[in-house]
Order: structure tokens, then C-alpha cells, then sequence
């Protein structure tokens, strides 16, 4: 009885960015926290957990996890997809953090102990040009970090993914999707003379990363992974839209630059060809968005049959909460690869106080019960929410394109 679900909330807060996090309640008192963001559909999310998720969690057992996906998963009949599994992870993820507070033990623990000290991450430099892509990488280096993603604007392309030029990147900026225009052509020329110039400048030690956010044919991305393989990249990213997995073939067979792929995918079923074919080396389906640690271990097991690493997407629209349990997750599972870390704003670190912490180029989950992660509701009703969406692109005829 102590661990009968008796609440659950839906918190949005918007702390530097908007955030929708699930709090869910015992009778004993303990709480439980899942991230729930899902970047510019923030408030569908909150909708499916308040008006169809929650009602059914009352009065259930907060210990049986398996059991609530499985009724969250099969139940909700029109499986999959990012708002059910966003959803989904929330409630799995508060779950765990409740299940590690019963049992006084960290999520790593209770995964099976740890594999590792700490989780090697790369952060995001970019730069409008080539010389000031290399400054920002360098910035980073002496930070500490070991691994950087490199992103450099591209010649009369105005507002290209991952440019910020210095203030941090939050490409949720408008209430409506800016429009941006893209060109394939001028891309393909400059990312190669990047990659040249950041191994020119800052040597062979450090692993470069690079996101082509999906904007490339499958052949296109073939040119440009064969095109960067002198650089030795760690990984290029979403090199070709991946709903068609075997496209990713095509890239294979002309190039052994690393590839990643899977932000944008909620299931198991998203990578399953890409797995299973070794398609890919690195697989980035977050626990935020891949419903939770629950699904996450399943992807992981699975990826690790076919030596496919996890890469665990870490921008700053999910939540320091989310990030608290990728760590744990990161510090257990045996094919770990890479997490990503972009420093969420001052703000957010207020609204959600954290026990990891960045050191020796790698990030530490901490040893508090449960995912370490808590939040100042006090503070985040000071933030409210602010409609915004994210960016989309066309290309210079109009014709919409993928951003
Ligand atoms: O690899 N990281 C990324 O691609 C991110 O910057 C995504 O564009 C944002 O998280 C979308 O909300
Ligand atoms: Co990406």
C-alpha cells in the first residue's frame, strides 16, 4: 500500500526554455520525476499524460514498471510514435526514480552497477565560418572536453542548423517556425574544409563530431561521409532522413565514417533494420523520447548483439531530469558510446537541482536514490509556459525541405 500511486501532476515550466516534467506520488510520500518534453509539441505531451495518462495510474502500484508500460504501451491501442512514447517515458522514468528511492539505491544500481567512471561527452561549438568554428572547438578543448561537435554556417545560407554565433543554441526561438533556406551544393563544399581545418588546428586526439540533420539524400550523404573520412570523424549524424532505414545502404557502401542516427525516433522499431544490418555504429534514441529506461534497455541489449553503441541525444530541450537518468543509464549499459551535453541555462539548473557533474571531460551521474534529479516547483511556476516551435527549411525554390 505504501507504494499506491495517489498523484500525479503535470508541471510546465518554461526556465530559459519550456519544459513539461511528470511528478508522480506515493502514499508512503515518496516522489518520482520523469521528463516529458517533447520540442515544439510541449503541451501535446502534457495533454496525453494529464487527459488520458494519469487517470490510469491512480491507485496502482508504483513498484509494477514493467507492467505500466506494457498497459501504457498496449492499451493506448494507436502505438508509438513521439507524443505516446514521450509520455510513456515520463511515467517509466518517474517510476525508476521512485523505485530507486524505496530501495536506497542509485538507477545505476539498480540497472546492474557500474561500467564505467562517468560518461564521455562531446559539446556543441559552431561558428559562422570556418575560423570561427575552429575558435569555438578550441574553446571547448580548454574546457576539458575530449569530444567536440563541429557545425560551421554556410555560404549564403542565412540561419543553418547549429549556428548560433556565441550565445547558446536554442533553436526553438519562435512562436511560429521560422523559415529558413537551404542549399545542398555549398554545404557539401564547406563541411569538408571544416573538418580539414579543425584537424589542422587542434590535431588528431580530440573526436570531432558532425550533425547533417537530416538535410541530405542518401547519395549525398554517401559523397560527404566518404568525402570527410581523411578527418577520422567520431560520427556523422542523421547523415539522410531515416524512415526508410535501408537508405542508410547506400551510405555504407561507399564510406566508413561512423554513422548516428535516432533522435527523432521513439521505438525500437524505428532502428531495427539499422541495428540488425549494422547500418549505423552509434544509436541516439533518448530515453525522453524512446519511452523511457524501460524501452531504452531493450534498444540497448539489442543494439549491443550487432556491436551498435548508444549516443544518447542530449540537447538542451530535454530536461535536466531526462539527463540525470541518461547518466545513470550511460554509467550501467556495457555498449555505451557517447552522450551529448549542451549546458542548459542558468535558469533551468535552478528549476531542476542536479547531483551530476562535468569533470576530466566526462560527465559523473551522482549517488543519490533514484536519478538524482529533483525540481523547485516554487520557482518553475515563476516561469510560465511560452508557445514556441521549431525552425523549418526550404530550399532556394521553395520547395520545403528537411530542417
Ligand atoms: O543533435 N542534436 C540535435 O540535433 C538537436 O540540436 C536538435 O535539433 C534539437 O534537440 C531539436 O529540438
Ligand atoms: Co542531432
Amino acid at each position: 500500500r505504501d507504494r499506491e500511486i495517489v498523484d500525479a501532476r503535470v508541471i510546465v515550466t518554461c526556465p530559459g526554455r519550456n519544459f513539461v516534467t511528470l511528478k508522480i506520488e506515493t502514499r508512503s510520500g515518496i516522489t518520482g520525476l520523469g521528463d516529458a518534453t517533447l520540442n515544439g509539441r510541449e503541451l501535446a505531451v502534457a495533454s496525453y499524460l494529464q487527459d488520458h495518462v494519469v487517470p490510469n495510474l491512480i491507485g496502482r502500484d508504483a513498484g509494477r514498471i514493467e507492467d505500466i508500460w506494457q498497459f501504457l504501451y498496449r492499451g493506448a491501442y494507436w502505438r508509438r510514435g513521439p507524443v505516446t512514447m514521450t509520455a510513456i517515458a515520463a511515467v517509466d522514468v518517474a517510476l525508476w526514480d521512485i523505485l530507486g528511492k524505496l530501495a536506497g539505491m542509485p538507477i545505476y544500481q539498480l540497472l546492474g552497477g557500474r561500467s564505467r567512471e562517468g560518461a564521455l561527452v562531446y559539446g556543441h561549438a559552431n561558428g559562422r565560418d570556418v575560423a570561427e568554428a575552429s575558435d569555438a572547438v578550441g574553446r571547448f578543448i580548454e574546457q576539458g572536453f575530449l569530444a567536440v561537435r563541429a557545425q560551421c554556417g554556410v555560404p549564403g545560407v542565412k540561419k543553418a542548423y547549429g549556428i548560433s554565433s556565441g550565445k547558446a543554441y536554442e533553436p526553438a526561438e519562435s512562436e511560429l517556425p521560422l523559415e529558413t533556406v537551404w542549399s545542398t551544393p555549398q554545404y557539401l563544399d564547406i563541411v569538408p574544409q571544416l573538418f580539414e581545418r579543425l584537424r589542422a588546428d587542434h590535431g588528431n586526439d580530440v573526436h570531432l563530431l558532425h550533425d547533417v540533420h537530416h538535410r541530405l539524400t542518401p547519395i549525398e550523404a554517401a559523397r560527404l561521409a566518404r568525402s570527410v573520412e581523411p578527418y577520422r570523424l567520431f560520427w556523422l549524424e542523421d547523415a539522410t532522413p531515416a524512415e526508410n532505414q535501408k537508405s542508410f545502404e547506400l551510405i555504407r557502401q561507399h564510406s566508413t565514417t561512423p554513422l548516428a542516427v535516432g533522435e527523432v525516433f521513439n521505438s525500437i522499431w524505428d532502428c531495427k533494420h539499422l541495428i540488425e544490418n549494422q547500418l549505423i555504429d552509434y544509436i541516439r534514441t533518448t530515453i525522453v523520447h524512446g519511452g523511457g529506461i524501460t524501452h531504452l534497455r531493450r534498444m540497448a541489449d539489442f543494439a549491443a548483439l550487432h556491436q551498435v553503441r548508444t549516443g544518447f541525444h542530449g540537447a538542451t530541450d530535454l530536461s535536466p531530469v531526462c539527463m540525470g537518468a541518461a547518466l545513470h543509464f550511460d554509467t550501467w549499459v556495457p555498449n555505451f558510446g557517447i552522450q551529448e551535453y549542451m549546458f542548459h541555462a542558468d535558469e533551468t539548473n535552478e528549476v531542476f537541482p542536479h547531483d551530476y557533474a562535468f569533470h576530466d571531460g566526462r560527465l559523473h551521474c551522482g549517488e543519490a536514490p533514484g536519478h538524482g534529479v529533483s525540481i523547485d516547483e516554487k520557482l518553475a511556476a515563476r516561469f510560465p509556459y511560452s508557445p514556441k516551435q521549431l525552425p523549418v527549411a526550404r530550399l532556394e525554390d521553395g520547395t520545403m525541405w528537411d530542417w
